[in-house]
């Protein structure tokens, strides 16, 4: 087995005296994805945040297996190393792709800009990057110097896609990458999320309150309830066999409606 890309151990986040996760312990290995559901309030998104450096920790490190220098404390970086980690080999991919995106550059200045921003410099070589990005997505060439503001909403959202793949990252972050979208898009966003991410063997840690979603993804889910992981294993056994009451009652009221 592979050495794990990530290590979290006892991740705890506390909001004064609110609990936002707590004593949150998981590996993750290159290729694996990993989906994290609960109802609104029990932490996902507190936990993701405090994995990807975007929000300090009480409590607990988070390991990330650099390219350069190996294991290091996301915490500990200095923040340059966390920058560059941020901008290369880790991608955050959000729920309103108006947070990921700059709305006011093209879509092809979108794909570019996370390019310069490693030192491409070859005008040339950005720009049929940048293409080929769009067609991996689904988006024709010649919408290149559009706006993002003239996308539909599945397009944004594939074209934010495209804007943090073009790094080769090997860690992507999904805060629910369906959601706010009409069913018949979030289909072919999943499927061609499920395509890319086995192609390119990323790791992904995607936060969903669809175990749909959660189950067409991802190979272990973690469960949360009140800032707690309450069951975590394989993500059909967990959905066939939950063990633990509220997993039950979550996989049993999707299965009623
Ligand atoms: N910035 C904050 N300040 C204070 N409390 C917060 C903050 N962010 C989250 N919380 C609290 O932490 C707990 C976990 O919230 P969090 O947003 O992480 O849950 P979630 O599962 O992502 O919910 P949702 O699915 O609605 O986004 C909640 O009790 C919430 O009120």
């Amino acid at each position: 087995m592979s050495n794990p890309l990530l290590r979290v151990d006892n991740l705890t986040m506390m909001y004064g005296d609110r609990v936002g996760c707590k004593d949150v312990s998981f590996e993750l290995r290159p290729g694996e994805v990993l989906g994290i559901v609960g109802e609104s309030g029990s932490g996902k998104s507190t936990l993701l945040r405090s994995i990807s450096a975007q929000q300090e920790p009480t409590k607990g490190t988070v390991q990330y297996n650099t390219r350069i220098d190996g294991v290091c404390d996301v915490y500990q970086m200095s923040e340059a190393q966390r920058r560059l980690l941020m901008r290369t080999d880790w991608a955050f991919v959000h729920q309103n792709p108006r947070d990921g995106l700059r709305m006011n550059v093209s879509a092809g200045a979108n794909i570019g800009e996370r390019l310069m921003a490693i030192g491409d410099r070859h005008y040339g070589n950005i720009r049929s990057n940048a293409d080929a990005w769009l067609g991996k997505v689904e988006i024709a060439s010649e919408r290149i110097d559009d706006l993002p503001s003239t996308f539909s909403g599945g397009m944004q959202q594939r074209l934010q896609i495209a804007r943090n793949l073009v790094t080769s990252p090997r860690l992507v972050f999904m805060d629910e990458p369906t959601g706010g979208l009409d069913v018949s898009v979030q289909a072919r966003l999943l499927d061609l999320l499920r395509g890319l991410v086995h192609d390119l063997n990323l790791a992904v840690i995607i936060v969903t309150h669809d175990l749909a979603v959660a189950r067409l993804l991802s190979h272990r889910l973690m469960v949360m309830q009140q800032g707690k992981v309450i069951e975590h294993g394989l993500t059909d056994q967990v959905l066939d066999d939950p063990q633990h009451p509220y997993t039950q009652l979550l996989v049993s009221s999707i299965l009623q409606n």
